[in-house]
């Protein structure tokens, strides 16, 4: 294959992409539309587009060739053609440390800024360790399984026969490569969940008690009230989202998972909920709010290119709204856990500040989930009293 061939299938997709949708749902559609792609052409071009977009904004006023060479070393560990032709003086260093190669591109391109890698910066939230979390971009996330008590070994052994390489990060967390097709392997989905690392961390802020009343007012599919059962499957359960669609897939996980006790609602929680709610009275309610999901662009890298700074703002005014609408049914002494998987301080620890300056609502501890050391997402996650 000759390298100005995968330029030019890489040229077409990128011109024909706007980052109006996700980059795996437009690659899913436009491989299906242009069948003369064979396989290895479609994953050269995968591979391609998603390292041009892990380079964020750095080098933006160099060519777009010449990017995605710089790309495509900074984010792989092996040979391509583009680096090749490209940069021919930097070719055997392909497999050497991200560290490294970045120090190699620093000095044959004086003025590549890392930061310029994620360029909504100066809105990270304090904690972040900004060298550690830019470089993280060049390095494909895992997947990560929350596993069942008990079910681990005979998990891990699955994987192995397979040929799988799994790490286990304590009882009941397992990292796989990411494209790893569980489907195939794993067909006994009951044993186990997809979830982040950092999402499942979130949990230890829980703390649910027996027969306490919960509400997930953001549920979605149900991530966090499955980890909220395994921690107390005795806690009695709402879930709600203004998406009827995602609880049909939450109702088809908890099926899965032998879940029958709970209730579920459709609500949209800028609305006044009374007529519905008027006489609930939860012992905990976890506000995983809708944001701006930084946190997980690892996985996502075209947002690094197409997020617009101004969004910040509309999600943080969104997150404000809803907390100020449920807290109003927890009952007095009682936790609102408040969770984001964005890095952004207007959606973090900002927002936590709103919360105590404008509701009965008292910090107890926050965190930021630091997933750029660990192949994960980074979450924030506070535990905030009702008083
Ligand atoms: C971060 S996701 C929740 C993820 C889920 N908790 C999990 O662990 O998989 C945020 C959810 O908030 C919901 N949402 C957005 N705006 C809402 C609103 N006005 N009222 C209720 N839910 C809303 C979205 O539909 C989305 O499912």
């Amino acid at each position: 294959m000759k390298v100005e061939h995968q330029l030019k299938a890489f040229d077409q997709i990128f011109k024909s992409y706007d980052g109006s949708q996700p980059l795996h749902r437009f690659l899913f559609v436009y491989f299906k539309r242009n069948k003369q792609m064979g396989s290895s052409d479609r994953r050269w071009a995968s591979r391609y587009i998603y390292n041009f977009f892990r380079l964020g904004k750095a080098l933006i006023k160099a060519d777009y060739t010449l990017r995605l060479a710089v790309a495509d070393f900074l984010c792989s560990q092996t040979g391509s053609l583009v680096i090749e032709s490209f940069l021919p003086a930097l070719k055997e260093h392909v497999e050497s440390s991200v560290t490294e190669k970045l120090s190699l591109v620093q000095q044959h391109f004086p003025e590549f800024d890392l930061k310029d890698v994620f360029s909504f910066y100066e809105n990270l939230s304090e904690a972040i360790e900004r060298h550690d979390f830019y470089i993280s971009f060049f390095t494909q996330p895992d997947l990560f399984l929350r596993v069942n008590a008990g079910e681990m070994q005979k998990l891990t052994g699955i994987l192995k026969q397979e040929g799988i390489t799994a790490e286990e990060l304590g009882d009941t967390t397992l990292a796989l490569p990411n494209g790893t097709k569980l489907d195939r392997v794993l067909a006994n989905s009951k044993n186990y969940q997809v979830q982040d690392l950092s999402s499942q961390k979130t949990g230890t802020f829980f703390q649910p008690q027996p027969w306490d009343k919960w509400w997930d007012c953001c549920a979605a599919s149900g991530g966090k009230s499955l980890l909220l059962f395994d921690l107390e499957p005795k806690v009695e359960l709402l879930v709600s989202d203004v998406r009827e669609g995602s609880l049909q897939n939450l109702e088809e996980r908890f099926q899965e998972a032998g879940l029958k006790k709970y209730q579920k609602k459709v609500l949209d929680l800028l609305q006044n909920n009374d007529p519905d709610l008027h006489h609930y009275e939860f012992d905990g309610i976890i506000l995983d709010a809708p944001c701006s999901g930084s946190g997980t662009w690892g996985r996502t890298p075209e947002m690094l290119y197409y997020f617009s700074a101004h969004k910040i703002d509309y999600f943080s005014r969104l997150q404000k709204s809803i907390a100020a609408n449920v807290v109003k049914y927890l009952k007095e002494g009682k936790p609102l856990v408040y969770i984001t998987c964005s890095v952004f301080k207007q959606e973090n620890e900002e927002v936590v500040s709103w919360l105590q300056e404008n509701l009965p609502l008292k910090l107890e501890k926050m965190e930021v989930i630091k997933g750029y050391h660990n192949k994960a997402d980074t979450m924030f996650v506070a535990r905030l009293t009702k008083l």
